[in-house]
């Protein structure tokens, strides 16, 4: 008005409204709201001095308030002031107030209202109708002020005038104008917003701009019922149906501002989220510090978890080193242990020597002492060697002591200078008959390839084998050992004075032990071109019988298979026989059933040792095609007759050949098919085998020890050899050992065993004396193994019949030669 009065609604169009600014406009407006003001003064003044009414409607000034009012909120919310975030869904009070005036403004254009109007001012002053558009015309505004009461339009009774209709519809089309200038403004900063609330959804993510559509839809519901209540209130309050033009006029009035309202609605929506934005700050915020304070526990953790590691890489550096001094302290013991060891064994082969040499002195004065004990080949610096190779110890003392025992015996026998029997030639081998220990000879089966060189071997008399096994060096000392291509006679040289003195009536035991396939039974028997030890030395006693004398042999072999002993020489078929104690104070063993047969000549001799040894029980093993399965004895009874007057003697000869050593699963004894009825028999014999042989151990170690109960009974094989291993007796054990590499196990066990053996001591040899009227085929009980005796009949494949006397006394003849 102020700067077109001739065109108030040249401010109020919405077009040039559309492209100013709304602070512009809201200034523009206000400026237009004052000058109304000034010119309603203006006019009172006028009024008051003419008389008449002011120019300027209360409708007009209403809706030109509203028109600012809205604009203001449009203003308020363009600049961004932040609405209550606690009330989302409240509705502004700006809008409330612009709702208000507008509902007040139809309220002054009903009939009702322009009544009360009508009737409120006729009373006190009189009003000019007010005119809509809140602009007045030049000509009104100017020279024909109208009161504002002065015409009510809405009055019934009177007819509005044309030119005011017009002016009316002006006016709300003016308003219409302004206000869709008012939504375009808004539609763009809409826009404006929309877009701002892409951007941020694609900053946001999906799930969260999600959560705030529904957010806002909701909110926008809210708003939408707000709005309806007022158009409600506007449709209520608002003109009738007196115009039609501005009933439409303000039903549109009232859509857009039910889209002014939504637009408004958006904007609070996108402020509120932009709170939650905050709130999504605030918490990523929080996540973030939590996320740090995470990474500095983790790394103090990491800190915590390094020392401790070092804490214990310290301490176990410490327990290494304390364990290598604790070894290197251990070591230490050791070796002041075996010194010590060493300087006793020192001092008590020294005594010994001492106490040998005053034995000898006084066996041997002077000079000849020195000598003998040089001849015997124990002087004392001897003695002390072998002693210090001995691991085990105790070997030197017992041959100290086997050496003056028979210098002794010789000494009182007054024989001195020979030996018991005549023709010995076992004086240069060293061999001390009759000796009161287990001597241990040992000999090595022929290698078929290459020899390990895990077994070396020293061999001679005191000889010793050593192993290299699983990175320990063994070393055995022996009586003798020989080497793998010893023959046949070497061997049987070094039992032949043992052999011989049977005759003179001591009790003699050879026996075989050793791993399957190591040669005890090519030892033993041999083939016929090379005969082995029992060959031998039947034909050595024959030989030395025929030399002069009346003797009578007897031979009986039983084997002891499974743990049931069978005669081998029985004339029926074989029958288990029954093994017993002897008489108490007789001492020995009864085998009852088993046949002594008289033995006339060498030949007989053999053929009944074929016999034996046919039907002998072998099997094939993996290790040994013609394994024997059983432990064969042989006994050979000599007795010799006296001379007139004098005590004849019954000696001895058991000759064994124990079955083979071995681990079963190792001899391949046990079949890989379960039912095969084979397999779980040699399964069976093998453990017989195995059982039997550790009784043979148990007894060993028991006579070595001394102990006051041998356990002879544990096995039907210790039962048969107690005559053979009890006091008095000679015994001979040749271990038979491979030197295979795949053996080297089984070869250390066995030379353990026979060293134990080596220390088993049976005391000084004793002769047994023949009753002085007995005869010799009768039954005695200083016979270690007693049966039947009886005389052979000829039968096919049997010895022959050595006569009708034969049982009694009988000269034997001198054998003939074996093959060589
Ligand atoms: N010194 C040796 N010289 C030649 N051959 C030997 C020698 N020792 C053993 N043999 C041979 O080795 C094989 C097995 O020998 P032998 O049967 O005597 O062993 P073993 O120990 O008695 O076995 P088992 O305990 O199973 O009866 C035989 O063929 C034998 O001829």
């Amino acid at each position: 008005a102020a700067s077109d009065p001739s065109d108030p609604t040249q401010k109020s169009s919405g077009k040039p409204r559309g492209r100013r600014r709304p602070d512009q406009f809201a200034s523009e407006l206000w400026t237009e709201l004052n000058s109304l003001a000034g010119c309603s003064k203006s006019e009172d003044a006028q009024k008051g001095a003419e008389g008449g009414a002011p120019e300027v409607s209360l409708e007009e000034a209403l809706m030109r308030l509203a028109e600012f009012l809205s604009l203001q909120l449009g203003a308020e919310e363009s600049c961004g002031t932040p609405p209550d975030p606690g009330k989302p869904g409240e509705v502004p009070p700006l809008l409330t107030v612009t709702s208000q005036l507008l509902a007040l403004l139809a309220w002054t254009r009903s009939p009702r209202g322009r009544q009360a109007l009508l009737q409120g001012t006729q009373s006190a002053c009189p009003v000019r109708s007010p005119t809509l558009d809140g602009s007045l015309s030049q000509e009104e505004s100017s020279s024909q002020p109208t009161p504002i009461l002065d015409e009510v339009p809405g009055d019934e009774t009177q007819e509005p005038q044309p030119p005011q209709l017009e002016e009316e519809q002006r006016a709300w089309q003016r308003l219409e104008q302004l206000i869709l200038g008012q939504l375009e403004e808004l539609r763009q900063q809409l826009e404006q917003q929309e877009e701002e609330l892409s951007r941020l959804r694609l900053g946001v993510g999906a799930t969260d701009s999600e959560k705030r559509v529904q957010h806002l839809t909701l909110e926008n519901e809210a708003l939408k019922q707000s709005l309806s209540l007022t158009r409600e209130l506007l449709l209520h309050w608002g003109p009738g149906p007196l115009s039609r033009a501005p009933q439409e006029e303000a039903g549109a009035l009232l859509e857009l501002q039910g889209q002014l309202q939504e637009a408004q609605d958006t904007t609070e929506a996108l402020r509120v989220q932009w709170g939650w934005e905050g709130q999504l700050g605030v918490q990523e915020m929080q996540l973030q510090g939590l996320r740090g304070a995470l990474q500095q526990l983790q790394q103090e953790t990491e800190q915590n978890c390094r020392q401790e590691l070092q804490q214990v890489h310290g301490q176990l550096a410490g327990l290494r080193a304390r364990m290598a001094s604790l070894r290197q302290g251990c070591g230490d013991l050791r070796g002041l242990v075996s010194t010590f060891t060493q300087s006793c064994q020192g001092s008590l082969s020294e005594a010994q020597g001492q106490e040998l040499s005053v034995l000898v002195g006084q066996l041997y004065p002077g000079p000849l002492g020195l000598c003998q004990l040089e001849g015997l080949g124990l002087s004392s610096q001897r003695g002390n060697r072998d002693h210090q190779l001995d691991a085990q110890g105790g070997f030197w003392n017992s041959r100290v002591r086997l050496a003056l025992g028979v210098e002794q015996r010789r000494l009182q026998d007054g024989r001195r200078g020979a030996l018991h029997v005549s023709g010995l030639r076992s004086q240069s081998a060293g061999v001390v008959p009759n000796a009161g220990n287990i001597r241990v000879l040992c000999r090595l089966r022929p290698a078929e390839g290459i020899p390990s060189s895990l077994v070396s071997v020293e061999p001679g008399q005191g000889g010793t084998i050593t192993t290299c096994y699983r990175g320990r060096q063994h070393r055995f000392r022996l009586d003798w050992v020989f080497p793998p291509d010893a023959s046949q006679e070497e061997v049987f040289r070094q039992l032949e004075p043992a052999v011989l003195s049977c005759l003179q009536g001591y009790s003699v035991c050879i026996f075989t032990y050793g791993q399957t396939g190591t040669g005890k039974t090519y030892s033993m028997e041999g083939p016929p071109e090379d005969p082995g030890i029992a060959p031998r030395a039947l034909q050595l006693l024959f030989r030395e019988m025929g030399t002069g004398g009346h003797h009578h042999v007897t031979l009986s072999m039983v084997e002891i298979y499974n743990e049931a002993v069978r005669d081998l020489l029985a004339t029926g078929p074989p029958e288990r026989l029954v093994v017993r104690q002897g008489p108490a104070g007789q001492g020995g063993i009864q085998v009852a059933g088993l046949t002594h047969w008289d033995v006339p000549n060498l030949e007989t001799l053999h053929q009944m040792l074929s016999l034996g040894r046919s039907n002998r029980a072998t099997a094939a093993t993996v290790m040994n095609q013609h394994s024997s399965r059983s432990h064969a004895l042989v006994t050979l009874t000599l007795r010799s007759a006296s001379p007139p007057r004098a005590q004849g003697s019954t000696g001895t000869l058991h000759l064994v050949d124990l079955a083979g050593s071995e681990r079963v699963w190792k001899a391949g004894v046990a079949s890989p098919l379960p039912r095969d009825p084979n397999g779980a028999r040699r399964l069976r014999e093998a453990q017989a085998i195995n059982r039997s042989l550790l009784a043979l151990g148990g007894v060993m170690a028991a006579l070595r020890a001394r102990r006051p109960h041998i356990p002879f009974r544990d096995s039907q094989l210790t039962r048969l050899l107690q005559p053979a291993l009890g006091a008095g007796t000679t015994a001979v054990l040749l271990l038979q050992i491979s030197t295979r590499t795949e053996d080297l196990g089984e070869t250390i066990c066995s030379l353990k065993f026979a060293e134990r053996v080596g220390q088993v001591e049976l005391g000084p040899a004793r002769r047994r004396r023949a009753p002085r009227s007995g005869t010799p085929s009768s039954l005695s009980t200083d016979t270690p193994l007693t049966g039947t005796s009886c005389t052979p009949t000829p039968s096919p494949g049997s010895p022959p019949s050595p006569g009708p006397n034969c049982c009694s006394g009988l000269t034997l003849e001198p054998p003939g030669d074996l093959p060589p």
